[in-house]
């Protein structure tokens, strides 16, 4: 692991939100378009994550033709993405928005088309705006082999860096949804 992905001195382990999902509740997605999570990209992962105790999530995603890189094997940077999301979705129970600013993974063992891949990650500290976190992905069941695993470090954000940031077309029509709207507004009342 790098030295960007060791919490520094200082670092807090982390605090679940009172307010965070209850262990075993899916979290559901964060907006429908996300290619990790939405249920409107016809060729996205549709992960599915849920709470778990701490501040941990676990999820699933299986492997289909369209997530191709080798034949019959899923690419590497989808199972990348999988392991992204999943700990793209930890933000939930510290209630909070934050974007990958460095993702280290370990691609163990070729994961075949059809395969379900089992995740799991936890932050591991929080330092300031730092976030860090762990995951990993095992085939044929939770308790299975590991097949990828990642280090990470996710940075705080307030919803601004998405207004500021997004296409106008996807921004505009992501705050005239009430429901993208209230869900990101959740997030950055903190205690
Ligand atoms: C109503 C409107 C609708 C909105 C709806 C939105 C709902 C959304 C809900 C939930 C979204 C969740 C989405 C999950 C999707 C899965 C996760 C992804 O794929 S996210 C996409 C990929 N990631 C990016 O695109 C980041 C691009 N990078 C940036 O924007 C900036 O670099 C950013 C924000 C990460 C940091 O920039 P700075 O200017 O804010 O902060 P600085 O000062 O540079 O960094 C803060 C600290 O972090 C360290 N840091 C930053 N990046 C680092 C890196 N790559 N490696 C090591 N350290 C790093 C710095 O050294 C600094 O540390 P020191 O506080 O000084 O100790």
């Amino acid at each position: 692991m790098t030295t960007a992905l060791t919490p520094p001195a200082g670092a807090r382990p982390p605090v679940r939100h009172p307010d965070a999902p209850a262990p075993g509740e899916p979290l559901g997605s964060h907006y429908e378009h996300c290619f990790g999570c939405g249920g409107g990209q016809p060729h996205g992962l549709h992960l599915e994550a849920r709470a778990e105790e701490g501040v941990a999530v676990t999820a699933e995603f299986t492997v289909t033709a369209d997530h191709q890189g080798a034949p019959g094997l899923a690419h590497g940077g989808v199972l990348a993405t999988a392991l992204d999301e999943t700990l793209g979705s930890l933000g939930w129970l510290l209630r909070v928005i934050a974007v990958t600013g460095r993702l280290e993974t370990d691609f163990v063992r070729p994961v075949p088309v059809g395969t379900a891949l089992h995740l799991s990650a936890e932050v591991t500290a929080v330092h300031g705006r730092k976030i860090y976190a762990t995951a990993t992905g095992r085939t044929g069941g939770p308790d299975g082999p590991v097949a990828v695993r990642a280090d990470a470090l996710f940075i705080e954000v307030k919803v601004d860096h998405f207004i500021d940031n997004g296409r106008p077309k996807e921004i505009q029509a992501a705050m005239a949804d009430p429901d993208t709207q209230r869900r990101a507004r959740a997030f950055e009342v903190n205690p």
